[in-house]
């Protein structure tokens, strides 16, 4: 058994490693779905626990990877951010789920993000506004090749990652982002990939639609609103799952090769 003093110390947020841990992560809301991207790794093992945070490693095809649970919200995700960041991780994928505000995009699909609109309510007090937040483009294109290799359905493109879930007195500017081709609604995206640029990473996500968030397209279409206990989204969440594993595999394989 190794020595208490030989033991990394833990991170005191996530109480996770602070040192070691795979260069590659994925990032979930959900603990459970934590778990559940961890049953896929060869070797899985639960490396943290606290508060809402879940963090495994194993491997995905010879790949180290790390898979954690970020919880409701931009202000506590970044700070599994920071501590991932902090104990070796160079690449975080968010694998969420998100509100559709678009035609055609169906319960279930696959939102490969380009870029998020920053209303995360943190990273403001992070960098100004005006600061973009866009994914890292060999992030993006190893999600969608993954994507087509599993035959996803996958739209890419913009989300909005937005603070507040529940609506209160202010009118949110729903309609302009719809009319601005905005694909999806989140809220953590933005301050990953924010946090990622400001910290030298690379970040992206890949999002699974579990319901219509713009209301004007639940009346049209007779779909369903926010309804994320489906088997529809069970079996979206599945897939992609496979698809972030594989986008880190592809980045894995790059990353080696420009190594060599
Ligand atoms: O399913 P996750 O990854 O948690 O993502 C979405 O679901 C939660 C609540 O809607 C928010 O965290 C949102 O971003
Ligand atoms: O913020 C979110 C997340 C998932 N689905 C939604 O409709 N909104």
């Amino acid at each position: 058994m190794t020595a208490a003093a030989e033991r990394p110390a833990l991170l005191p947020i996530t109480k996770i490693p602070s040192s070691g841990l795979p260069a590659y992560a994925l990032v979930v809301g959900d603990p459970a779905r934590a778990g559940l991207v961890a049953k896929h790794l060869d070797g899985a093992e639960q490396i943290g626990s606290n508060r809402e945070y879940v963090t495994y490693s194993g491997t995905w095809r010879g790949v180290p990877v790390v898979v954690s649970s970020h919880g409701v919200g931009g202000p506590g995700a970044v700070c599994l951010f920071g501590e991932l960041a902090e104990a070796g991780v160079t690449t975080i994928i968010r694998l969420g789920t998100a509100g559709a505000m678009a035609r055609g995009i169906g319960d279930g699909d696959l939102i490969v993000a380009e870029a998020a609109v920053r209303d995360d309510g943190v990273t403001q007090q992070l960098v100004p506004a005006e600061f973009p937040a866009a994914s890292t483009p060999e992030v993006v294109l190893a999600l969608q090749a993954a994507a087509r290799e599993h035959s996803a359905p996958y739209h890419r493109g913009n989300v909005w990652t937005r603070a507040a879930f529940l609506p209160g007195v202010l009118e949110l500017p729903m309609v302009p982002y719809q009319r601005a081709g905005v694909l999806a609604i989140e809220m953590e995206l933005s301050a990953l990939l924010v946090f990622a640029a400001l910290n030298g990473l690379r970040a992206g996500g890949a999002l699974v639609i579990d319901g219509i968030a713009a209301d004007d397209l639940v009346d049209e279409s007779g779909n369903s609103g926010y309804d994320p206990h489906r088997q529809v989204v069970a079996d979206g969440v599945e897939r992609a799952a496979t698809v972030a594993l594989d986008a880190v595999w592809r980045l894995a394989q790059d990353d080696a090769a420009a190594q060599a």
